[in-house]
């Protein structure tokens, strides 16, 4: 069998080494003359997967390592009965780190109690449901909005986007990117929208660049510094509008889910996927490849607070400020170098962990406190 992955796909020999030929390319270069020959493409959220790259290939799965699927054409894939699988939730939790960990920051920045805000999620499957547990445990004010959900379900307190932008002071969005059906998110963020933003507003977009019109916020922000936006994703990438970034109180290149566990996880997940379609079973174990985190344990006197305790935990384990000053001096070269910057930064992303995989030790088992840690996931010991 030969397999075409991308060369950021880890772990890729340890899972797929026992199926055939792999052959690595960097994702953007992923063109039709190199799959031609494949059987199996691995790819992440970079290549187009469509009709230009595929029609007249030997290639029978495609997976991808990623949680979104905006960059596969599903319905060609249907029609020319390729086999496909993506990686649900492989790496949500590193997305709810990255928020908890932008918050914090827009908080110390405007000497604001996080807890006295409203919060707004729109979207809440893998990521946005992660990061609704959380605000809840907490116990936080929150609204959700998610259309097909409220459709769906019985049970459920979802309320529209009008409401989310009338009431709250913090927007996560977490939709995938859709031009078609009832609900479409291309621009849902357009620039009537954004208007309504309420005054000293957070907005935080780790979804898909386009569900928020960048020239819309772009010039939104040239009028209102008192909104706080936190961008992950542009349109146009690798390429990113320079002059929103500088508006932005946060600017990364794309890595809100690039925890180590979370990638790992979606390169386990294709391959549980690809084993399925195969019909065989799984020999390859992820939790035996999972390396231990540097980090794995943290204790805290009977003098730390709530708001210290989140502030330590989450940052103990990622902080987007990092992420946010390396991107900046990227931005700060010429167009050619901001976009290979763009991908060098995340080919050579640091590791990063999850905050789940904390144990926490209190010498005070205060009601306040025992509720963040189980609001991160992280296990009291
Ligand atoms: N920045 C990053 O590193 C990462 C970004 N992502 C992106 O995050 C987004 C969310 O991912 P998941 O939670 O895994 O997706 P999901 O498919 O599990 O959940 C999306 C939710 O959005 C809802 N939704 C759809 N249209 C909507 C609309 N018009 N308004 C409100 N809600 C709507 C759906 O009903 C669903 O509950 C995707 O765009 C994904 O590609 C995911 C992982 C990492
Ligand atoms: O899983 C997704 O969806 C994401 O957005 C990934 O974090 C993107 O990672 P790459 O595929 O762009 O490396």
């Amino acid at each position: 069998m030969r397999i075409l992955a991308d060369e950021n796909i880890p772990l890729v020999d340890a899972f797929f080494g026992g199926f055939g030929d792999i052959r690595r390319m960097p994702g953007r270069a992923i063109e039709r003359s190199a799959v031609a020959g494949c059987d199996v493409l691995l790819v992440r959220s970079v290549t187009q997967v469509d009709r230009e790259l595929l029609q007249g290939s030997a290639v029978r799965f495609i997976g991808t390592c990623t949680i979104g699927t905006d960059h596969l054409d599903l319905d060609y894939l249907a029609q020319s009965g390729i086999a496909w699988a993506s990686a649900p939730g492989c790496n949500a939790r590193g997305v709810v780190d990255y928020v908890l960990g932008s918050l914090l920051t827009l908080a110390e920045q405007e000497d604001i109690e996080l807890a006295s805000r409203t919060y707004g999620v729109v979207g809440a499957g893998q990521v946005g449901g992660r990061l609704v547990e959380v605000l809840r445990t907490l116990g936080w004010n929150l609204l959700v909005c998610d259309p097909p959900r409220q459709a769906s379900e019985v049970a459920g307190d979802f309320v529209t986007l009008e409401r989310i932008l009338d009431e709250c002071d913090v927007i996560s969005v977490h939709t995938p990117l859709t031009s078609q059906g009832d609900n479409p998110t291309f621009h849902l963020f357009d620039a009537k929208t954004l208007a309504r933003l309420r005054p000293g507003a957070w907005l935080i977009n780790a979804s898909r660049g386009a569900v928020v019109d960048n020239h819309a916020l772009c010039d939104l922000l040239l009028q209102r510094s008192d909104l706080g936006v936190v961008l992950d994703v542009w349109e146009g990438e690798p390429e990113v509008d320079t002059d929103l970034a500088g508006l932005c109180r946060i600017a990364t290149p794309h890595i809100a889910g690039y925890s180590l566990d979370g990638k790992l996880r979606g390169t386990g997940q294709i391959y549980q996927a690809f084993c399925a379609y195969l019909g065989v079973a799984p020999v390859v174990n992820l939790a035996a490849l999972m390396p231990a985190p540097a980090l794995s344990s943290l204790s805290f006197s009977k003098n730390t607070t709530a708001q210290e305790l989140l502030a330590i935990l989450c940052r103990a384990v990622y902080d987007p400020r990092r992420d946010d000053a390396d991107f900046r001096r990227v931005l700060a070269g010429d167009a050619t170098d901001r976009k290979a910057g763009f991908d060098a930064l995340r080919k050579h992303y640091p590791v990063r962990r999850e905050t789940d995989g904390l144990r926490v030790m209190l010498e005070d088992a205060d009601p306040a406190l025992t509720t963040v840690v189980r609001a991160l996931g992280a296990t009291l010991c």
